[in-house]
């Protein structure tokens, strides 16, 4: 700080002519006076101006000896030189001071933030009949870290969720509600982890403030566990329509499920007909009438199982409009990015899943909303819908460039003109967004991919948005042509000038059981299904670096 004031007192003894004592005093910022002092007599300071003067008089007028002056000169550099030298150090105190002050409010500041929070979030981990406000939510959002657990030492210690706390959320946000059903479900846990490793006890949930370091947030995607609680009781099939080979595991795999698991069947409507024309004795299957009852059946069933192509996997997800039983889905289709169980070993393999526990990718979806311009009044809006993949808006049938105005969280993000853009998610971000020039990303990474479809530009690169935002996407009142959106590639609905696409993050992810783990079995299906980075390894027969 420069205003600390700093005053010289010289005391002269006219007779002998020389110096005889000095004091210097200064002021630091916060007002104090005579905070360090020099000097054998305190008495009598004047100021620095006043002793200056008096220097300059004793100099000029007095004619003093030739010595005198000379030391006089020599005392008067070296005041200055340690006047210099503590203001130096009044400007530091004050500075170091200042700071420490400001740290220590940011630190009270975010400590009383992270204690509000702590109030207000429930704790993950406890059984719903312990806390019943609970959802999907935290399992994404807001993982905590439990001191103890099952008497093992913290450091071993993994994070969890029931199943009942996906349930609650789901009836208090399903249209439906069907509470009365609820104790019919196998419960579950969801434990995530980081194979025990000893430092993980240290990582914060939230982004934290600590003598001078930031600390970063717990991850989020990590490897994630079912375990059940207790044993699953109802399955429902989803199979890939005019598949001969897929119509002939369904019957053998109904069949052993019923005989050698005892377990309830849930089939669709053709499938229930094309097993009652193998054998009456698969009137114990049961169906649904119409595509409205499977969004009641959700409370009930404990495990969808999937038998096709990626195709199958999102056709399963895309019946039910809240949360989702766990999938396990077996490849039965050319790709397989989302089904990595073979089909003939179909026995172990639900041998193992219905024993637990079992590795799952987390599989985050995104709600999609179309606000119409004429219904912008209206109090009834159009049905949300959940897709896997992306969300497309492009120009349908038009021949003219599509003209879409993007903005995120009511930012302007840019204005697309060219044949559409793809709203994906990380799952499908092995899809059409990846056909389009968007980045393959790991599906438990969250984050909203923004790609492009053939922009007419030569700057338009994809992007990664975070998972928190939402996107909007409006057709602007004077563009030459309307849109079309598709969900999962299906469901196509026009876009008119003024209507918008508003979409987030859905509340309810999908899992999907892992033959190994979400890391090991992502990477396999890019290497087995994409033949990523496949070339002839180069020989090491020839040149080389001396
Ligand atoms: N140009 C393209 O690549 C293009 C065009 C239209 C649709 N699609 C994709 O097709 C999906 C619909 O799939 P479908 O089976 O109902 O239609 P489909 O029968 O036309 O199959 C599309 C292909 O995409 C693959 N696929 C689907 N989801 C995938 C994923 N997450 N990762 C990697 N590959 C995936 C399928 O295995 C299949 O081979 C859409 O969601 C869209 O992503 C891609
Ligand atoms: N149960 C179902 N009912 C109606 N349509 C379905 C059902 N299951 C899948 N489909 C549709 O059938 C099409 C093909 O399915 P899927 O992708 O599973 O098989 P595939 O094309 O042989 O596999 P892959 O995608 O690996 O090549 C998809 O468009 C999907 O939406």
């Amino acid at each position: 700080r420069l205003d600390n004031e700093i005053s010289i007192s010289f005391f002269l003894d006219h007779r002998k002519n020389s110096m005889s004592s000095y004091k210097l005093n200064y002021t630091d910022s916060f007002g104090n006076g005579d905070v360090n002092s020099l000097g054998s007599n305190p008495e009598n300071g004047s100021s620095l101006a006043q002793s200056e003067k008096a220097v300059e008089e004793l100099l000029i007028q007095q004619t003093p000896m030739l010595a005198t002056d000379d030391h006089l000169i020599e005392f008067s550099e070296a005041l200055r030189t340690v006047a210099k030298a503590l203001r130096g150090s009044a400007e530091g105190k004050a500075l170091a001071q200042a700071e420490a002050a400001e740290w220590k409010r940011r630190y009270e500041l975010e400590r009383s933030k992270n204690q509000e929070l702590l109030h207000k979030a429930p704790l993950n981990g406890v059984c719903a009949d312990e806390s019943s406000n609970k959802g999907m939510d935290h399992l994404a959002k807001s993982p905590r870290r439990h001191g103890q657990e099952n008497g093992k030492p913290e450091r071993y210690s993994l994070e969890r969720i029931c199943s009942h706390d996906v349930l609650q959320d789901g009836e208090s946000n399903s249209p439906n509600g069907c509470n009365n059903k609820l104790k019919r479900k196998a419960s579950f846990k969801l434990s995530w982890g980081c194979k025990g490793q000893a430092n993980d006890q240290h990582k914060k949930e939230i982004v934290s403030f600590e003598s001078g370091n930031i600390t970063t947030a717990d991850r989020s995607s990590k490897q994630i566990s079912l375990t059940w609680e207790t044993n699953p009781q109802t399955v429902i099939i989803f199979t890939k329509p005019n598949s001969t080979s897929v119509r002939v595991l369904s019957v053998e795999m109904v069949r052993w499920l019923r005989e050698h698991k005892g377990l309830n069947v849930y089939v669709e409507p053709r499938v229930k007909a094309e097993l009652l024309s193998e054998s009456c004795s698969f009137d114990f299957v049961q169906t649904w009438e119409d595509d409205k009852e499977i969004s009641l059946l959700h409370p009930k069933v404990d495990l969808v199982i999937t038998l096709g192509g990626d195709g199958t996997v999102l056709w399963a997800a895309s019946m039910f409009k809240g949360p989702v039983p766990p999938i396990v889905p077996f490849s039965m289709g050319s790709l397989g990015f989302m089904t990595p169980f073979h089909s003939e070993q179909y026995r172990d393999c639900l041998e193992a899943v219905l024993k637990g526990p079992i590795s799952i990718t987390l599989r985050h979806r995104l709600q999609c909303h179309i606000i119409r311009d004429k219904a912008r009044h209206d109090y009834e809006t159009e049905e949300n819908t959940l897709v896997l993949n992306e969300v497309t808006i492009d120009r349908g049938i038009s021949s003219y460039l599509t003209n879409l105005e993007c903005y995120c969280d009511n930012s302007f993000v840019t204005c697309v003109q060219g044949d559409g853009l793809i709203l994906s998610t990380t799952s499908g971000s092995t899809a059409y967004s990846l056909a389009a020039g968007g980045s393959m990303v790991h599906p438990q990474v969250p984050g909203i991919l923004f790609t492009p479809i053939c922009p007419h530009s030569l700057s338009f690169r994809p992007l990664i948005l975070p998972d928190h935002v939402t996107v909007r996407v409006q057709v602007p009142f004077n563009s030459r042509s309307s849109a079309w959106v598709s969900f999962d590639g299906k469901g196509r609905k026009q876009l008119e000038a003024g209507d918008a696409l508003v979409c987030s993050i859905a509340p309810w992810p999908v899992s999907t059981a892992c033959q190994v783990e979400s890391t090991h079995d992502f990477l396999r299906s890019i290497h087995d299904g994409l033949h990523w980075n496949l070339r002839k390894t180069q020989s090491s027969d020839g040149p080389r670096d001396t």
